[in-house]
């Protein structure tokens, strides 16, 4: 399901936090969000999600306007910081949402298991929420998005908290979300994990989104043993065919190669090129 937003305006008061912002998330796509601090980010996410009422502009899903329920039904939202019922255990906070949501109570039971199972929270299924650690919390959060089988997610800095393992997850669990056909919008600072996992990004200053100029090639860090780190050489290639046919040669002509590893900074390169203002 495909989620279009054109010329979305939000103002607080005097300031604008979005100014006709426009985002189009496709089935099978990870889009990235990114911008300094203040640029609008969760406020256009929370436009996005059906969650705050934009001033002007307009929301589709499939080419068809949609109002905020509507919008609620099919998305997933998973907020930066997890809020939550502290005295209620992890399966009982998944199963209101899955009984907000319009499930049967035993199907709200069997989906909150199945889910708890996937973010590896099953031995936690019976603990209250304020027992969990900040991490567990998040995925704890990132379960109540699945809830009501999202067809489009909304991600708003989601691994925050989270350890290396639970990330890498996080990151395949996004991948085979979007190749079942979910459109997927994820928000994070952290941008090479960013660029590991997404297909597009949009970068947003100010109020405003634009997509990002990603560079079309690619950089290898190259070092020969013996050689300090620090001298390492920053090679560009067009695609890893270029990169894999240069290291044939360099080992063809003696070169006694260490190192030879492809370096995900474009996105890095591409914001700092911005002349982005945090606010
Ligand atoms: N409820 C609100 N009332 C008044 N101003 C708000 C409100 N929510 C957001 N703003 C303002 O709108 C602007 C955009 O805020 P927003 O939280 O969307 O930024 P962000 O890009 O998500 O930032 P960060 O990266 O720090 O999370 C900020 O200047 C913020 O102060």
């Amino acid at each position: 399901m495909a989620l279009t937003a054109r010329g979305l305006t939000r103002t607080f008061g005097r300031h604008t936090a979005v100014a006709h912002a426009d985002v189009t998330l496709t089935p099978g796509t990870i889009t990235g969000l990114v911008g300094p601090n203040g640029a609008g980010k969760t406020t256009l996410l929370l436009m996005l999600a059906g969650l705050l009422a934009p001033d002007s502009g307009s929301l589709r899903l499939d080419d068809q306007e949609v109002d905020s329920t509507q919008l609620r039904a099919v998305i997933g939202w998973m907020p930066d910081v997890f809020g939550t019922w502290d005295s209620l255990t992890a399966t009982e906070i998944l199963t209101t949402f899955g009984r907000l949501h319009g499930q049967a109570a035993s199907a709200a039971r069997l989906r909150a298991a199945e889910l708890l199972d996937l973010v590896h929270l099953s031995a936690f299924a019976d603990r209250p929420a304020h027992e969990l650690s900040r991490g567990q919390k998040q995925r704890l959060g990132f379960a109540r998005t699945l809830v009501n089988r999202p067809r489009v997610l909304l991600l708003d800095e989601p691994a925050s908290g989270m350890d290396p393992r639970s990330r890498m997850e996080l990151r395949d669990q996004l991948r085979a979300m979007a190749d079942a056909g979910c459109a997927v919008l994820i928000s994070s600072h952290i941008l090479t994990e960013l660029s590991e996992m997404v297909d597009d990004v949009v970068i947003m200053t100010a109020g405003r989104t634009r997509d990002s100029d990603r560079p079309t090639g690619h950089r290898w860090r190259v070092r020969e043993a013996g050689q300090p780190a620090t001298s390492a050489r920053m090679m560009s290639f067009a695609d890893e065919e270029a990169a894999a046919r240069h290291l044939g040669e360099l080992v063809a002509a003696g070169a006694n190669v260490a190192e030879f590893c492809r370096v995900d900074t474009e996105l890095e390169d591409a914001y700092l090129a911005l002349d982005a203002e945090r606010t």
